[in-house]
């Protein structure tokens, strides 16, 4: 007699209960004064993956410059930034965790947290250890992976867990700048400009990062090497962080229908003296007014939500650039903020993880 084929029993064992969700953005200062930018601007930049230099190094540059020099400054900048609601980065943090909570609903608990100052990531895993939650899906809000975001967040929830005595699953949402939604939401905010104003350019700028970052990121010590290896997207670079901005414009001018050689990519916020990505966002602008080009409208797609680095950066700083070039007008595209289509993108990003 023939002895019947032995199948593996299929046992997908679920946890019980809900999933925790932990949406994660970068983080602000608690408030604009100057102590508070120095304790946010110590943590950010003590971090290895920020500032990739020694520790001792890192130790020196942050006591030596940034916590005397750069906190002032910046809290001035921040002054400008802050609203009724404080700072928008957070604001929108917790208007998205309660429209994201809604959207999921019971099956999920949905904590924000911030990768430096509060709240803390290490609060949300802890709330979610005290309900029992054993799923948990860390989303990231960094649209492009680079280590100094993405990689950051992954690192400090590891460091959490590693310790407890029962480790959840985990599922890290490692990028999204390609999801068709993502890519949507930005391309309707550009349709509501364009629709009335016939704007001679258009710049994406994205937050920079030091070439060697970028080196470093590249497992086949090969591909990038600051030429045209950014230019195309495929599964050699796909966790370069410059090719991944690159290829965020090219779905965008796609559907925005701007032709080549009306837009530009370009990289802002550099910080020391060490060579950043090219090209440079400000360089991009005083070329632009020496051209003779007098309009242009400016997206940010790094960000999913207003900060700093949109508002203030894009929308006044460079604004002001463009107009001592010569230019005449100047219009910043919003970031998603609490837009429906970044929780549509949200859902669609934890239901498939
Ligand atoms: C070495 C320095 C920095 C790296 C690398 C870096 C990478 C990086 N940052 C973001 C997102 C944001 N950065 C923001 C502010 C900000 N970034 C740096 C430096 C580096 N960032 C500084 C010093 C600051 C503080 C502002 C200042 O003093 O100029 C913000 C805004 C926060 C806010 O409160 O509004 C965001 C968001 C990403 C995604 C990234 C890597 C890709
Ligand atoms: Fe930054
Ligand atoms: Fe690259």
């Amino acid at each position: 007699m023939e002895s019947p084929v032995l199948q593996p029993p299929v046992v997908r064992v679920k946890s019980p209960g809900k999933t925790g969700i932990l949406i994660v953005n970068l983080g602000t200062p608690d408030s604009p004064s100057v102590p508070d930018v120095r304790k946010y601007l110590r943590e950010f930049l003590m971090d290895g993956r920020v500032i990739d230099i020694p520790l001792v190094q890192r130790t020196l540059l942050i006591n030596g410059i940034i916590a005397p020099f750069r906190a002032p400054k910046s809290a001035k900048v921040y002054k400008e930034l802050w609203t009724e609601n404080g700072s928008p980065l957070k604001y929108y943090g917790f208007i998205v965790e309660k429209e994201l909570q809604k959207a999921l609903g019971d099956d999920y608990v949905v904590k924000l947290a911030m990768r430096y100052q509060s709240p803390s990531i290490e609060t949300g895993l802890m709330e979610f250890q005290r309900l029992g939650l054993t799923e948990i899906v860390v989303v990231p809000f960094f649209p492009q992976y680079a280590s100094a975001s993405t990689g950051s967040v992954y690192e400090k929830v590891m460091d959490i867990v590693k310790d407890w005595q029962v480790i959840p699953s985990i599922r890290f949402i490692n990028r999204f700048h390609d999801h068709p939604k993502f890519i949507e939401g930005f391309v309707q905010l550009g349709q509501k400009y364009m629709a009335s104003y016939d704007y001679e350019h258009f710049i994406f700028s994205y937050h920079g990062l030091p070439e060697r970052q970028i080196t470093k990121g590249d497992v086949t010590h090969k591909v990038c090497q600051f030429g045209t290896c950014c230019d195309s997207y495929h599964a050699m670079n796909q966790h370069c962080y410059r090719a991944q901005c690159f290829d965020t414009t090219r779905l965008l001018v796609q559907q925005l229908g701007i032709p080549e050689g009306k837009y530009t990519t370009c990289f802002q916020s550099r910080l020391g003296r060490t060579p950043w990505i090219k090209p440079y966002t400000d360089d991009v602008i005083r070329e632009l007014g020496a051209k003779g080009v007098k309009s242009v409208l400016a997206f940010s797609p790094s960000f999913v939500a207003d900060c700093l680095e949109t508002t203030i950066e894009v929308g006044v700083e460079y604004k002001e650039l463009f107009e001592s070039a010569g230019g005449k007008h100047w219009q910043l595209v919003e970031s998603l903020n609490d837009n429906p289509i970044w929780i549509e993108t949200l859902v669609d990003l934890i239901k498939t993880a």
